[in-house]
């Protein structure tokens, strides 16, 4: 650092603290005290306000100079005094006593005695009864090491520091990690601000231009070339007090062995990079999980509104119905009424015209006429007044029966309102589940080992992401979505695949397929056992399951088997037998006329058909003098939708494929027969990991039609559609080499991404 002579020395740090401190270190000569008027300087530079103190330390420095001087001038001296002075390193230190009441005592300690300045009695010592009613402040010695009476050592136990200085962070490899912002004593590069007249931090990207910290980098770098950024090498430093060993062994316990293989070249990976990709995509993935989260319930809460509604409008329309009928009632009463009033002013007519036309009549006569016209007249009121209250109760009926339609067609309005609302949702719903498996990988690849008491020292699992290969004395690693150890249940294998079943009901197509060599549990892991039930039966009883709770949607569900021999198309469910298809390609949809397709409805139901594929299978083996493992198994539900509610159709297809043991024709010593099964399996093999290839690098043509294998399961395996890979492995040790081919089979896998997937209308059509 080019600090000129003449300017002033930076202070020291005091970290986290106003208040001032200093130290002045007098080694037995007085000419090697600091200047008093640059500490002054000092003090008043860093905080003006402790001008008062800084005199009363000039003033402090002066008599102990004063003192050092009276000293030499008269070696008559009191004896003690100049014992203690004569000692080889007499340093005086310089304290701040803070009183509880605010009051700050300057302190200094000579000789073992700590000496206040008072204002009336000038130097004398501390008095004893304040040590009990306050707190000495930081103080450096002259090692430049911190003091404080106080505090404790804050590395030893950060959880008595203030809680908002702890946090925690993923760390990938290491989980959740408890953070803590230390508050440490560190060097720290600064220069001399002429303008400002002080001393100042030096910004990042010059201090790189000093040749002390870049050597420092440097060294770092040529150390770990893995790290790229110098910036982060560099922000290192300073942390570390600008120690590269220090660093160096830092980014070797945060990123461990990752940083070793950087350096022997075998992955062209920047971990730091990778790791933080890989903590944002866990945070989005995080927060996306939320949302889905949310609009699962949005959804929810929308259709219970929509049913709650339709509710609704049918007891309405059961009332207006009934308000009708009552309508007609009282029209039909008012009609009669009507009726009778009219006969009855008839008869009341015709009894006058009696009255005025007859000859005279008897008195007795008359008065019962007059009688039975004041009783006509009577019953007339009666009904006039009935006719009238008919007539207003049919106003208040007819007037409660246009503000319910009114209701009714405003709650229609909302229910159009809720359904379109509600699609929105299911859309977006969809959208964010998508992007979390596009997040993901929408080709996930799993290692599954298969369990044995064979001894496998030849295998490590050092997570349940990475697998070692002890391979003649190198070890070779492989990282996968997930690893499952020999002991891991058919449940725990299952788990791993349940969020792309999930998307299958969306609308996507899935494809999980198993790989590795004969007798590494691909069946076991596909099919399984009846107690140990394998992918195959748990998928499809999870998309009943989530087929049945999703209400609102109507779904049905075909079932097909097929079985590819020497790049020959079997149909397994056909009852004819031994039935040999032929695929069919209009651009990307796939057909396979003729294709027996069966609609199944309950778990019993695939059961069923599935056994009955399986014995085909065997007939079909034992006809054509094969084995089971010499062929693909292909397992195809094909689900077709229809929302209720939004009438969105879906239409997926869910592929599960037990693919043929997949070691190498060398090895097998195949002949004959054998040997055309062998060169027909490798070619569908070679040809499936040629398409993944082509995917990974973003190839224009991918080579679907190179085999029936990869023809048939193109649809699975586009843009369109999200794929599961097992990649099943054998513990012995002599199928070491088998294990290692299919583990870096795998691991080509496991690099590529399908692409967008898109949820579709059906392109793969069975049966037509
Ligand atoms: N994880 C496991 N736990 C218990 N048994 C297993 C496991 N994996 C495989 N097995 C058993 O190992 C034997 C071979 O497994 P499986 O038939 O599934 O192999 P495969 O890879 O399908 O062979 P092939 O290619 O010949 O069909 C079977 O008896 C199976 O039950």
């Amino acid at each position: 650092m080019g600090t000129g002579a003449s300017k002033p020395q930076p202070k020291k740090e005091n970290v986290g603290d106003n208040e001032e401190r200093a130290t002045v270190i007098q080694n037995g000569s007085a000419s090697t005290l600091p200047d008093n008027t640059s500490i002054r300087q000092q003090m008043v530079q860093s905080n003006p306000a402790d001008e008062e103190i800084s005199e009363d330390i000039e003033q402090m420095v002066q008599i102990t100079q004063g003192h050092k001087r009276s000293e030499q001038t008269n070696p008559q001296l009191q004896t003690g005094t100049r014992d203690a002075l004569e000692t080889e390193d007499v340093s005086v230190t310089f304290e701040s006593f803070q009183h509880q009441n605010g009051t700050l005592y300057t302190c200094f300690t000579q000789n073992g005695m700590r000496m206040y300045f008072d204002d009336e009695k000038g130097i004398v010592p501390f008095p004893q009864e304040l040590y009990s009613q306050g707190k000495f402040l930081d103080t450096y010695d002259e090692s430049g090491s911190l003091h404080d009476d106080n505090r404790q050592d804050s590395n030893e136990n950060p959880s008595h520091l203030e809680n908002d200085r702890t946090n925690s962070v993923h760390i990938p490899g290491k989980g959740m990690v408890m953070t803590y912002i230390f508050e440490e004593r560190i060097n720290v590069c600064k220069y001399y601000d002429n303008d400002c007249d002080a001393w100042l931090i030096l910004p990042l990207l010059w201090e790189m231009n000093l040749d002390f910290v870049l050597h420092r980098v440097q060294q770092v770098k040529e150390a770990i070339p893995a790290i790229t950024d110098f910036k982060e090498i560099l922000a290192a430093l300073r942390l570390c007090n600008y120690d590269p060993d220090e660093v160096i062994s830092l980014f070797f316990a945060i990123f461990g062995d990752s940083l070793q293989s950087n350096i022997n070249g075998q992955q062209n990976v920047e971990p730091i990079a990778l790791q933080r990709e890989i903590s944002k995509k866990d945070k989005k993935i995080e927060v996306l999980n939320k949302k889905v989260q949310q609009r699962e319930s949005e959804v929810e809460a929308l259709h219970l509104k929509c049913k709650h509604l339709e509710e609704e409008k049918r007891h309405l329309l059961l009332q207006v119905e009934n308000l009708y009928e009552k309508v007609a009632e009282l029209q039909s009463d008012q009609e009669k009424y009507l009726h009778e009033i009219s006969e009855m002013k008839s008869k009341n007519t015709q009894i006058t015209d009696k009255l005025h036309n007859s000859a005279p009549l008897k008195k007795d006569k008359l008065i019962k006429m007059l009688r039975e016209a004041h009783e006509l007249s009577t019953s007339s009121d009666k009904l006039r007044v009935l006719a009238t209250s008919g007539l207003s109760d049919i106003g208040l009926s007819i007037e409660h029966l246009r503000s319910m339609v009114l209701n009714l067609r405003s709650s229609t309005k909302e229910i159009e309102e809720i359904r379109s609302l509600y699609q929105r949702e299911s859309m977006e719903r969809k959208l964010l589940y998508n992007q979390l498996q596009e997040l993901r990988g929408n080709i996930r690849v799993f290692c599954r080992c298969r369990l044995d008491d064979k001894k496998r020292e030849h295998l490590e699992f050092l997570s349940d992401e990475e697998l070692v290969v002890n391979c003649n004395g190198s070890k070779k690693r492989f990282r996968y979505d997930q690893v499952f150890l020999p002991q891991c249940t058919q449940e725990d294998v299952f788990k791993g695949t349940l969020p792309i079943i999930k998307s299958c009901v969306d609308g996507y197509n899935v494809c999980i397929l198993a790989y590795g060599q004969t007798g590494s549990g691909k069946t076991y892991t596909m099919m399984g056992t009846e107690q140990k039930p394998g992918v195959n039966i748990r998928s499809i009883k999870e998309l009943l399951r989530i087929c049945h709770e999703r209400e609102r949607v109507k779904y049905v569900i075909r079932i097909s088997m097929i079985e590819i021999y020497n790049e020959g198309v079997w149909d397994l469910l056909s009852h004819s037998g031994n039935k040999q298809l032929e695929i069919r390609s209009h651009g990307k949809v796939v057909t396979l006329p003729g294709l027996t397709e069966m609609e199944v409805l309950t778990e019993e139901d695939i059961k069923r058909i599935i056994s009955f594929g399986e014995k085909n299978r065997t007939v079909e083996s034992t006809k054509m003098n094969t084995e089971s493992s010499r062929s693909h198994l292909i397992v195809i539900f094909t689900l077709n939708g229809i929302d209720t509610i939004s009438g969105v159709l879906t239409s997926s297809t869910l592929t599960l494929c037990d693919l043929a043991g997949s070691e190498r024709i060398s090895k097998t010593e195949a002949t004959g027969q054998r040997l055309v099964e062998a060169a027909a399996i490798n070619k569908s093999l070679t040809a499936l990991g040629q398409v993944f290839t082509a995917l990974k690098t973003n190839s224009l043509h991918v080579p679907y039609r190179n085999s029936k294998l990869t023809h048939l399961l193109q649809p699975s395996l586009t843009g369109q559609a999200k794929a599961c890979v097992f990649v099943n492995i054998s513990p012995d040790v002599k199928d070491l080499a088998e294990t290692l081919s299919s583990l870096q089979f795998g691991s080509s896998i496991q690099q590529i991404a399908l692409g967008k997937p898109t949820p579709h209308s059906s392109n793969i059509k069975l049966g037509h």
